[in-house]
């Protein structure tokens, strides 16, 4: 079954321990956490100090994806504030060797490791890496904000992925704009893991949300 990954940029920031009680409650499987550098996507959203303390309260999966330029710089702050797994854009690396180093740095820390692409990025520049990472996570939103109307083009890389796992270890994941009826195409397509943000947080009943996914 598809796995549920409630984004907390959508929740009460200053109710989050209530929020995220809540979306438990409600079956959510992990906690999408966006985080936003104001450079590399134009928006700021929250760093590693509120992971930290939300790594404190919960014991969800807490599934990072990381909207910045120079991930390398962050990724252990990032790590010792709880992360279970991170994903970084391919889009913010300079090379295939810094992105093979900063997988290969990720996985030494001994947690997951998962590379995005933008909506304008094809799934062929990321062939190369599918051995190696435990995720793909599929923009079907230009990266930055919450509430986007969902990008038909995300459900032919979501295919074309599916296709390419041929025994290989990775799952795909898809971020943005989902809800039952873009969620259902996603699933069709091979998807394993649905990001949603205000999809569930606006829900006037989260599990029925939740359920409406799976
Ligand atoms: O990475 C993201 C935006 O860059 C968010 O995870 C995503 O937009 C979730 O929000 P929604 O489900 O409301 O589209
Ligand atoms: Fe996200």
């Amino acid at each position: 079954m598809v796995k549920v990954a409630p984004s907390v940029l959508s929740a009460n920031f200053a109710e989050l321990k209530k929020d995220l009680d809540m979306i438990k409650a409600c079956g959510a499987d992990w906690i999408h956490y966006d985080v936003m550098d104001g450079h590399f996507v134009p928006n700021i959203s929250f760093g590693y100090s509120i992971l930290k303390d939300i790594s404190k309260v919960t014991d969800m999966y807490l599934d990072v994806h990381l909207m910045i330029s120079h991930p390398m710089k962050y990724v252990d702050e990032f790590i010792k504030a709880g992360a279970s797994l991170i994903t970084f854009h391919v889009e913010a690396m300079a090379n295939e060797t810094s992105t093979r180093e900063l997988i290969q740095h990720i996985q030494n820390q001994g947690i997951h490791v998962g590379l995005s692409i933008k909506p304008t990025t094809q799934v062929d520049e990321i062939e190369k890496y599918l051995d190696d990472v435990d995720l793909v996570l599929v923009m079907s939103v230009e990266p930055g904000f919450g509430g986007q109307s969902f990008q038909h083009q995300a459900i032919d890389k979501i295919r074309k992925l599916h296709s390419l796992k041929n025994g290989r270890h990775f799952i795909i994941e898809v971020d943005g704009g989902i809800n039952a009826e873009t969620g259902l195409l996603c699933k069709e397509a091979g998807v394993d893991v649905l990001v949603a943000g205000s999809y569930v947080f606006q829900a006037d009943n989260c599990q029925k949300a939740i359920d409406s996914l799976k």
